[in-house]
């Protein structure tokens, strides 16, 4: 129960992290243990809760996420008590974590879900950015709103939303790659929706069922406040559009990474500056491994993200992964005893499913944020638990570049080397079909545009049924293949 005095409090569960992921675990520890006070510890000032929750298919999830003041969660569970404040360290063996202001917060159960942050390539340099929460987009559309021109470098998600929303501003897109979206798609899907970069927008965006996300304004965080990710639809109500009267205008540069960026004053005084005095006076150059240089208003680092995972670390025994995220077991539990970790801190350090792999998405810190809670639940009672059936088939919905996009399983043949085939239907501007297989079993598929294959292919997958006889059958449009397989 929770202590009186205000520098010592004690709770039976603690969990740490405002997003998806740690609300999701709060809420489902404090709904099992109605007569206990768990304390969600954010350093947030609001919090960030999954609303009309939808399930599409077996596995694939479509929710809204709302940002909300803490009050809202605290009349739905009033055993939940969330405390906004930063934790700044943590003594694993007494059980006690330090906020920044001073409290020292005492658990039976903790569970860390402090998300990520942008690894951004170029740090502390005023001219490149990363993006990551409502804070960050603010700035990023300060910018652009000035811009004539914006480099892109990243290849993944945020890169594919930024190049396609961005309107009024010169868009040069770096990648490494020899096609883009390398995250989410192979060749054959990027070549399909390449076009959509050269065109106008459509005035309507396409229905989409798929996660919508709400920001609430009266909340935004102070500056240099850790904030929680933003989401799906982070982009629908902040305008995006540079200086210029131009509507889209996107130049890929493939095959290349940032070499160096210089400063207007110190490009002019670089050796590179006599070959390229050309370019123009720009407040910054950025020079690519191809030997092209850019000039330009700012740059958006949408390289990835680094693992929340700091705070916990000194003076402690946490197991780490490669991409520096605490490592859980199958229960979510970290190396350091009756310490748990959901979301994008945490690595999946378990044998995972073959047709299962993380990626850092809304709906895996979801999942993982309630199953870590029952794992905590199901340890506190004694009680056996499984690995949750959502972490047997990777499923995730989301829309890129106005299509709707469905990844299942080992969607670009993840881990599968020369073991597999891909067969693949396409019509231009309306729908990609992928499937893989591997020794005749569906195994993967991308489906962008109105498909309505998911769940034909999302059980085809699941029962591993063997498909050798169907040959290219299985993607003729002529038949009804739900029918087929009923
Ligand atoms: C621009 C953008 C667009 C995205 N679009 C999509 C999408 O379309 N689909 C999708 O599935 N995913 C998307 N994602 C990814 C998704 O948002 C994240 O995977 C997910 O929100 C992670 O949730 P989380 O709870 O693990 O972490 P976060 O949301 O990052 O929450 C971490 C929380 O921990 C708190 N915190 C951090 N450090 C401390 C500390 N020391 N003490 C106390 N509190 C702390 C923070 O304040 C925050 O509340 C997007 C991400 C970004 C940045
Ligand atoms: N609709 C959706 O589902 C969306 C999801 N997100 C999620 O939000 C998070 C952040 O997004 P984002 O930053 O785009 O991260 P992603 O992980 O999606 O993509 C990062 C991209 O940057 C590339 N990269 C990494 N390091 C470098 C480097 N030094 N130079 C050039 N390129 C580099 C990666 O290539 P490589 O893979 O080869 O390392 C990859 O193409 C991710 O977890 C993402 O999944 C974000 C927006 C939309």
């Amino acid at each position: 129960m929770a202590g009186s005095s205000t520098a010592e409090k004690h709770f039976r569960f603690v969990v740490v992290g405002g997003g998806i992921s740690g609300v999701t675990c709060a809420e489902q520890l404090a709904f099992q243990f109605p007569k206990e006070e768990v304390a969600l510890l954010t350093a947030a000032p609001f919090v960030k809760t999954v609303t009309n929750l939808r399930q599409v298919s077996k596995t694939l999830e479509d929710f809204d996420v709302e940002e909300q003041p803490s009050t809202t969660l605290e009349e739905k569970y009033p055993n939940l008590k969330v405390i906004h404040s930063a934790v700044k360290g943590l003594h694993a063996k007494q059980h006690v974590l330090q906020t920044e202001d001073g409290h020292n917060v005492h658990y039976q159960k903790l569970c860390v879900c402090t998300g990520a942050r942008p690894k951004v390539v170029i740090k502390e340099n005023p001219h490149v950015l990363g993006i990551r929460d409502t804070d960050s987009a603010q700035e990023f559309q300060k910018q652009l709103s000035k811009a004539k021109r914006l480099l892109v470098i990243g290849n993944g998600g945020i890169a594919l939303e930024l190049v396609y929303e961005v309107e009024g501003c010169e868009v040069i897109w770096a990648i490494k790659d020899k096609a883009i979206g390398n995250k989410f798609f192979d060749a054959g899907a990027a070549q399909f929706l390449i076009p959509s970069l050269g065109v106008e927008k459509p005035e309507k965006t396409l229905p989409c069922k798929r996660a919508r996300y709400t920001i609430n304004k009266a909340t935004k965080p102070k500056a240099a406040e850790l904030g929680s990710a933003l989401g799906p639809d982070w982009h629908q109500d902040i305008r995006l559009r540079g200086a210029e009267e131009i509507s889209h205008n996107v130049h890929v540069e493939y095959e290349c990474e940032i070499e160096a960026i210089h400063t207007q004053q110190d490009f002019m005084q670089s050796p590179c500056y006599t070959q390229n005095s050309d370019l123009g006076l720009w407040p910054v150059y950025a020079q690519l491994t191809s030997g092209k240089v850019y000039g330009c208003d700012f740059i958006v680092s949408a390289t990835g993200v680094i693992p929340n995972s700091e705070p916990f670390l000194q003076g402690n025994n946490f197991e780490l992964a490669e991409d520096r995220g605490l490592r859980v077991d199958e229960h979510m539990q970290t190396s350091e005893p009756d310490v748990y970790a959901a979301g994008d801190v945490c690595s999946a350090g378990w044998e995972p499913s073959p047709l299962w792999q993380q990626m850092r998405l809304w709906t895996q810190a979801r999942q993982m944020g309630f199953y870590a809670a029952r794992c905590i639940a199901a340890h506190e009672l004694e009680e056996a638990t499984e690995l949750d059936f959502c972490f047997e088939l990777f499923s995730h919905i989301t829309k890129f570049f106005n299509y709707k996009v469905v990844l299942l399983g080992k969607f670009n043949a993840q881990g599968l080397g020369a073991d597999h085939e891909l067969l693949v239907r396409c019509t231009k501007g309306m729908e990609y079909v992928k499937v893989v297989l591997s020794r005749g079993r569906m195994v993967g598929a991308v489906l962008i545009g109105e498909t309505d294959l998911e769940e034909t292919f999302e059980n085809l997958i699941l029962n591993q049924m063997d498909l050798s006889s169907y040959g290219e059958e299985l993607l003729n449009p002529d038949i009804d293949i739900e029918d087929y397989f009923d």
